[in-house]
């Protein structure tokens, strides 16, 4: 108290007012105060935090996404209202001179970072913004999970993790729970990347693996390009000794709805790879982002270029100088797509097909990397592009044989023994509403019970009946197999009436396609003579302001030359009264001279 009063004293005996003096008085007194209060409270949680067991987890380390993982599937955690997005690449040679911070639990967890298969992960996973404590329950334990930034300059994230207990035990049986799930989430998904327009790889998709069997080709197509990607994994030192780049192009060709795309995911599911894919034809993609981005793909992953013939809707031209103008010399494509060509090269996109040969032979891009190109149009493929080398194996996907059709209904509708979940299901794309609880990976399937039909109870044999029966009724590639999915899909609980009804489905869709491609036909026609009648009117108009400013300039020059005319005239007549007047006055003074005389 002598201090405080020592302190104000020169205040009090100073002239200054007792208003100023009163409010001096409280600040200092609300300063004080204050100081006490944080000094208390920070003994008070040093305090407490003595009690605390606490590990760090850097985000450079693989425990780091294990728990993020974990924590995603929280409520507590869940329930934050602010959500960021994180992808993050972890190698396990990377991981193997990583060492996690956390003095109680580092030996353990180190027992737990096992070497993989080599090939680096990408995880992307929604996490409530940083430094935000919250409080989950774990096994008995209350834990404090609280994410920060380092303060080492580094900007990378850290997840603290904080527990009352006596031992680390906790902590240890956390990190190995965290980790089997999250290897459990790898093996059962396939992972999907897209290209975004900032050359970076974003992750959008996480499958589940589509079995192999589930997608139907005609005999030995699959078994031919496994083996032949396995093949391929296993012979780097093979390509090595012999200085053939190691890399494998493979080309799906053929109809809409064939199965191009699907085969790639369930091929990238079977050998555990996950999936980047590059749409050519989006306008920000030029040469040097596309080389960027093919740069940026991990070793031992799949490259999706889908329907690679779009790109080339605008550029045909292999020169190196070429700006992504469509030559019309060189291009094979109709005349729409030349028009949509057109219009397309105003944007800033300019890849070059000799930017994406550059791209795709790049040394970064050609590592351990398969390629898998789809196109409808093959025809329209450049020969560079698609040369061995390139594209090493070409598989054409036609509409539905026979066989397909029939095993697509045996697929359809298995019989009990054979029942299995489908498997395309996606995860979503996007954070998580507020508040909502993230769905276990499980939630996003649909129940067992309304993807398997009553049909499924059906034997074998009658089964085996039903769809010989379906695809004697199926003409063969006349229709895609989606459209035949389509038409199961309607008819997914009734398998006999599914088989004795396709005949029927065929003739009403025959139908249906003539009335389409007749409308088709009206509605081109209509808008041929809509365009004719615009062309007409517009040249009309065109000719129209022609005549008007015609007559305007004839206007325009008349006025002009009857203008100068009446100046010309104007100017004559002065001169002839100067010229007068000039004379009547040398006669008036001659005149005067004379008469002076
Ligand atoms: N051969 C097939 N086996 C099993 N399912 C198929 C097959 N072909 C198509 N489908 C089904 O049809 C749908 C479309 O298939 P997908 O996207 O793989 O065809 P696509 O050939 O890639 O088509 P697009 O060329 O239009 O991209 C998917 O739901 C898929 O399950």
């Amino acid at each position: 108290m002598d201090a405080f009063k020592s302190l104000i004293q020169p205040l009090s005996s100073s002239a200054v007012g007792s208003g100023v003096l009163d409010a001096t008085k409280l600040v200092i007194l609300g300063g004080t105060v204050e100081t006490a209060r944080r000094a208390a409270s920070s003994g008070w949680s040093s305090f407490i935090n003595s009690f605390y067991l606490t590990a760090h987890f850097s985000e450079e380390d693989y425990p780091y996404d294990w728990l993020l993982l974990w924590l995603q599937k929280q409520p507590a955690w869940s329930r934050s209202r602010e959500f960021e997005t994180t992808t993050c690449t972890v190698t396990a040679t990377g991981n193997s001179n990583r060492r996690v911070t956390g003095d109680e639990i580092e030996e353990d967890v180190e027992d737990v970072i096992e070497e993989d298969d080599g090939r680096p992960r990408l995880k992307v996973l929604f996490q409530p913004t940083v430094d935000t404590t919250h409080t989950i329950f774990y096994k008995g334990h209350w834990l404090r999970v609280r994410r920060s930034k380092k303060t080492d300059g580094s900007e990378l994230a850290m997840l603290s993790i904080s527990v009352v207990a006596r031992s680390n035990a906790i902590l240890k049986q956390l990190v190995l729970q965290a980790k089997k799930e999250y290897e459990q989430e790898c093996v059962d998904r396939v992972q999907i990347y897209f290209a975004d327009q900032h050359g970076s790889w974003r992750w959008t998709d996480s499958r589940h693996k589509r079995p192999l069997s589930s997608i139907v080709l005609n005999p030995g197509v699959i078994e031919m390009l496994l083996a032949d990607t396995k093949d391929f994994l296993r012979s780097e030192k093979w390509y090595a000794n012999r200085g053939i780049p190691y890399r494998r192009g493979y080309l799906l060709h053929g109809t809409p709805g064939s199965g191009k795309s699907s085969l790639i995911h369930a091929i990238a599911g079977e050998l555990a790879l996950d999936v980047y894919v590059v749409s050519l034809s989006a306008s920000w993609v030029n040469d040097s982002s596309l080389t960027t981005l093919l740069g940026r793909i991990p070793a031992r992953s799949i490259l999706l270029l889908e329907d690679i013939d779009a790109a080339f809707t605008r550029s045909t031209s292999r020169d190196s100088d070429s700006t992504g103008t469509p030559d019309s010399s060189k291009t094979t494509i109709g005349p729409e797509k030349k028009e949509e060509a057109e219009s397309k090269t105003t944007d800033t996109n300019t890849l070059t097909l000799s930017g994406l040969l550059n791209a795709l032979d790049g040394m970064q891009a050609s590592e351990s990397r398969i390629l898998f190109c789809t196109t409808n149009h093959l025809e329209r493929l450049d020969p560079a592009l698609s040369r061995p080398g390139r594209m090493d194996v070409w598989i054409e996907f036609r509409n539905a044989s026979k066989h397909q059709a029939e095993g697509l209904f045996r697929n359809f509708f298995p019989s009990a023994e054979e029942i299995d979940i489908p498997t395309e299901v996606s995860t979503p794309t996007t954070t998580p509403p507020v508040d909502e609880k993230p769905k276990s990976l499980k939630d996003t399937l649909p129940s067992l019970e309304s993807v398997v039909s009553p049909g499924s109870s059906l034997d074998a044999a009658r089964l085996a009946e039903l769809a010989k029966i379906f695809s004697d009724s199926i003409p063969n590639e006349e229709f895609s197999v989606a459209e035949l999915q389509g038409y199961l899909l309607k008819n997914k609980a009734r398998p006999e009436e599914a088989a004795r009804q396709a005949s029927e489905w065929v003739i009403k869709e025959r139908a249906m396609r003539e009335r389409l491609a007749r409308e088709k036909e009206e509605k081109e026609e209509k808008e041929r003579l809509l365009k004719e009648k615009r062309r007409k009117e517009r040249e009309e108009k065109k000719a129209k302001e022609e005549r008007e400013k015609e007559d305007k300039a004839r206007k325009e020059k008349e006025e002009a030359e009857e203008k100068a005319r009446k100046e010309k005239e104007d100017v004559e007549e002065k001169a002839r009264k100067e010229k007068a007047e000039a004379d009547e006055k040398a006669r008036k003074e001659k005149e005067e001279k004379v008469s002076s005389q």
